[in-house]
């Protein structure tokens, strides 16, 4: 099991300042989607020259022209770029094309995904990296979370890893790890936190633990 750290209300020095102050408690940095509309590929680029043993995702959530778009990330340096589980077969397929070519691995967001368990055997078949069940910060407004979601994926998914995102804390981290995803990724969990180290710190060690049961 890895921790990713989501950087989603920040602008690039932001995100090397939060970065610093956490990098040995995690093994993924995803530079969110709001910070690649506001800074653009350029934040990956940054973030990526800066902590070259990080490992960095680009949040893009592509919808369309998937290997275009992984190429310009793959090229700013990301490792790991998201596409829509929503989006057609073609975009996906497109996506994990150019992922090959450039060494570089595909997440599929299952973001407003309705057929949760059907999408998401469709989408392995594909060929993808990660497949990411997620409760958006709208969703997340209306009280909802991803646990469900993950274990529907975990039922049916036989060769993607598994992941989770959306509002996960230091408090439903335990729930969370039960359901044994492969990835966990947290934003405001720890960049909200008034000791960022210590909760991501915190979030390593529970993350560990269950990887090492
Ligand atoms: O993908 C995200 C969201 O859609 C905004 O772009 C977040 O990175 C993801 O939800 C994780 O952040 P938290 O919900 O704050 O943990």
């Amino acid at each position: 099991m890895e921790l990713q750290l989501a950087l989603d209300l920040v602008d690039i020095p932001g995100a090397k300042q939060v970065v610093a102050e956490v990098a040995e408690y995690i093994d993924i940095v995803e530079i969110g989607t709001p910070v690649v509309i506001n800074e653009g590929l350029r934040a990956v680029k940054e973030i990526k020259e800066a902590f070259p043993s990080l490992r960095v995702l680009a949040d893009l959530k592509i919808m369309d022209a998937g290997g275009y778009e992984v190429m310009k990330a793959s090229e700013a340096g990301a490792d790991i770029i998201t596409v829509l589980g929503v989006s057609d077969d073609s975009t996906i397929k497109g996506a994990v094309e150019e992922a090959r070519k450039q060494n570089k691995k595909i997440m599929v967001d299952m973001i407003n995904v309705k057929d949760i368990e059907g999408r998401a055997k469709e989408i392995d078949a594909l060929g993808v990296d990660y497949i990411c069940v997620h409760s958006g910060y709208d969703h997340q407004a209306e009280g909802k979370n991803s646990f469900e979601e993950l274990m529907a994926i975990k039922r049916v998914v036989q060769r993607a890893k598994t992941a989770i995102a959306g509002g996960i804390k230091l408090s439903t981290l335990p729930e969370v790890i039960k359901a044994n995803p492969d990835l966990v990724i947290v934003g405001g969990g720890i960049t909200g936190h008034q000791d960022k180290k210590a909760a991501a710190s915190e979030m390593m060690k529970m993350v560990k633990q269950a990887a090492a049961v």
